[in-house]
């Protein structure tokens, strides 16, 4: 830090010092010099050991001449200093202006810091303008200044720098320097730490009291005991520094008791006024301060005006359109007095005219809301519907077009039916034809009684072999006694498919009496015969044929006469027990008597005609056919069986019909352009089902007995010629139904 250099005042003060060298420098502050400093010079001391110093420092301020010169033309102090060896004496020279001047001396010349300039020498003129704040006799005459303590400090114009004017001695610089003191604490057990002591409290130490005491004898004009004490504190303790630096201050004033009370009060005075200037400071800027806080508050106001000049002017505008709304508004009122006015009158006239009360309105209100109501779901209803109904109608649309395609195809179909059923019945046909269009089956019934006359070889063939006469006979089939109902039947099945595709078919039983006629076509309960099969046959091909609408009706009759039913010819029968119903009728009805050869002989023919009418309900055909199914009477010679009376007359009518049968067959044989159908009623009515237009099928029964040899022998030829007719081509009754 900067040192000082002061002028000394007492050799004995001096000599308090020990060993460190304490300076109280002109402008205030105190440094700390090694104990080999000037010191001894400021003392009055000389010995070589100082002059040496005294040269050290002249040499050294020689050598800060050099970086001036350097540095010359620049402003501001040297840039660096060695002060370790060297004090220089700086003084504060106070211009009556104001000015501070901080002046330095070099060789013997006082130099000072120009702004401008740098360092020059202090000008002469100025001398007489002001003061040196530590005016001394040396720094008037430089030539002392080898034995003026010289010093040199590194100023630096900060906050810590500051003048005081101290009564007598003019403005001194201040400085506060930072440098460590001792301080009293004390320890605080409750903390555990070292406080501060107060200054009060530490007049109550024996230590400082004594130090206090010391001063006030070496000064007495110094009464203030607290500033001794302060004193104290920042001169560590030293009571001789404390006394040093009062010197400094107040000079020897200090030593005489009244004016050093003086020079306190001054400087209490001068306390009280650098206060009163620093209130004064506060008091300008908080002023300043509050100027500006007027400044923007003026500033703000000018805003406020201006908005309240707009507020305003929006509110006039605001106030005039409510004026114009009232107005408005007062209109809309005179209006609506005089429609609720016009409401009233009208009220009153439909009050009259409508005498209506309240409920009754409401009532009405009501149901019109319900009526709303339902209007909507009406509506909502009916959407939703014509929505189905768009569905529907798109669905039919395409169902239509899908019917009207499947009834081509359909149709495409009919078509081709048609033609593979015809086709299917002519090749039917054609193989019927070349079979023959009457067929002969030959059965000989079962008899215990049978002779060895009958010889069957083949299916189709038998001899008859009697008292060496041996004659060979050949039919369509041959059935042999141990055939049973089945198997003769089935030899007539193609037969009966026939008469369901439209042709007249009979089958006929021809033989003598007890020959098995009436077992071959009715059979028994257990073993039914040809008519009940047939039939029966006939209704399931109906059946199964579901493209074909049948219409079966049953005929009976019996030698040539219709077999009487209450008021019925013909039965419609649907299932067997129709059939048996109707057979067991028309059985009854047949005449039967005990014949020598066979006691209940069947003396008339019978004759079941089955008639069936079908309508293809694809192609239209419509088909009628008739299946005759005839039991003849016993063909044996009247001689034989020894008839007389009504049995004889019976006998001469079968035999004229059976005659007339073989007539017609015979005629068909040859070929002839006559067929005699007409001489018998049995031949008239089977004309139909031997005509050219037929099929037939004759059983040839005879008896194995050989009692009945010459009956045998005679039905065999009879067969036998048949065998050999040809009907012709047979016609199909099948014809086109048109329309429904
Ligand atoms: N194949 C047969 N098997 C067993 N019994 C038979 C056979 N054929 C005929 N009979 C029996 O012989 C008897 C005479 O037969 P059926 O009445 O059928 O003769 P018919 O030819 O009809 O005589 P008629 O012309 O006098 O009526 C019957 O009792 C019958 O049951």
């Amino acid at each position: 830090m900067g040192t000082g250099a002061s002028k000394s005042h007492t050799a004995e003060k001096q000599k308090t010092q020990g060993n460190e060298d304490k300076r109280i420098v002109p402008n205030g502050s105190a440094s700390t010099l090694p104990a080999s400093s000037s010191f001894g010079k400021q003392m009055g001391q000389s010995n070589p050991e100082e002059d040496e110093i005294a040269e050290d420092i002249e040499q050294m301020v020689q050598n800060f001449n050099r970086p001036l010169e350097s540095t010359e033309g620049t402003a501001g102090m040297p840039i660096t200093l060695e002060a370790e060896d060297v004090s220089l004496t700086f003084e504060s020279f106070l211009h009556r202006n104001g000015t501070l001047y901080t002046c330095f001396i070099q060789n013997g010349t006082r130099l000072y810091f120009d702004d401008e300039k740098g360092i020059v020498p202090f000008p002469q003129e100025l001398y007489s303008e002001g003061n040196f704040i530590n005016a001394q006799k040396e720094t008037q005459k430089p030539e002392d200044s080898k034995e003026a303590i010289v010093s040199f400090t590194s100023y630096l114009e900060n906050e810590r720098t500051s003048s005081f004017n101290i009564p007598g001695k003019g403005m001194v610089m201040t400085y506060i320097f930072e440098e460590r003191i001792n301080v009293c604490r004390y320890f605080d057990s409750e903390t555990g730490v070292w406080l501060i002591l107060p200054l009060l409290w530490e007049m109550n130490l024996d230590f400082t009291a004594r130090c206090v005491q010391q001063v006030k004898e070496a000064l007495p004009a110094i009464a203030d005991y607290k500033e001794i004490l302060a004193a104290l504190r920042h001169c560590n303790y030293d009571p001789d520094e404390v006394i040093s630096v009062f010197f400094a201050i107040f000079g020897d004033s200090v030593e005489n008791s009244t004016s050093g009370s003086e020079n306190i009060k001054e400087l209490d005075l001068q306390r009280d006024l650098q206060e009163k200037m620093k209130t004064i400071d506060n008091l300008n800027k908080k002023l300043e301060d509050q100027e500006k806080e007027l400044e923007a508050l003026r500033l703000k106001c000018q805003y406020l005006e201006e908005e309240k000049a707009n507020l305003i002017h929006q509110s006039e505008k605001l106030y005039k359109q409510v004026a114009e709304l009232q107005a408005e508004h007062d209109v809309c009122l005179l209006e609506i007095d005089r429609i609720h006015n016009l409401d009233v009158q009208t009220q009153s006239q439909e009050q009259s005219i409508l005498p209506l009360k309240k409920e009754t309105l409401l009532i009405i209100l009501r149901q019109a809301r319900e009526l709303n109501v339902c209007n909507y779901q009406l509506k909502a209803v009916t959407t939703s519907t014509l929505s189905e109904i768009g569905v529907h109608l798109s669905q039919l649309k395409n169902t239509k077009e899908n019917f009207k395609r499947s009834s081509n195809e359909m149709e495409e179909i009919r078509a081709l039916y048609k033609k593979e059923s015809l086709e299917r019945r002519m090749l039917y046909n054609q193989l019927q034809e070349l079979r023959g269009n009457i067929r002969v089956f030959c059965r000989c019934r079962l008899d215990i009684a049978k002779g060895d006359h009958l010889e069957f070889p083949t299916d189709e063939e038998i001899i008859f072999n009697y008292n060496e006469s041996k004659k060979k006979f050949q039919f369509d089939q041959v059935f042999i006694p141990n055939c049973s109902q089945e198997d003769v039947f089935e030899g007539t099945l193609p037969i009966i498919q026939s008469c369901a595709d439209g042709y007249n078919v009979s089958i006929l039983a021809y033989g003598q009496t007890g020959s098995g006629k009436t077992y071959t076509m009715m059979g028994t309960e257990q073993e039914p015969g040809v008519n009940i099969r047939s039939i029966r046959e006939l209704l399931r091909i109906c059946r199964d044929r579901v493209k074909v609408k049948y219409t079966t009706k049953l005929e009976i009759r019996s030698q040539g006469m219709s077999v009487i039913f209450p008021g019925l010819t013909e039965v419609e029968v649907l299932t067997e027990e129709d059939i048996r119903k109707v057979m067991s009728l028309g059985d009854k009805n047949r005449m039967v008597a005990s014949t020598k050869m066979n006691t209940e002989s069947s003396r008339s023919h019978l004759m079941v005609i089955f008639h069936l009418t079908g309508v293809d309900s694809i192609s239209g055909v419509v088909s009628n056919a008739t299946l005759t199914l005839c039991d003849l009477a016993g063909s044996e010679r009247i001689s034989k069986t020894e008839a007389k009376g009504q049995r004889l007359i019976e006998a001469a009518a079968i035999n004229k019909s059976l005659t007339a049968l073989g007539q017609v067959f015979s005629a068909l044989k040859n070929h002839s352009l006559h067929v005699p159908y007409r001489n018998s009623k049995l031949t008239h009515l089977l004309q139909p089902s031997l005509s050219g237009h037929a099929k037939t099928c004759v059983f040839i029964n005879i008896s194995p007995n050989m009692k009945e040899v010459g009956e045998t022998l005679s039905t065999l030829q009879f067969g036998s010629s048949i065998q050999q007719i040809t009907l012709g081509k047979p016609t199909n009754n099948s014809s086109v139904k048109l329309g429904p």
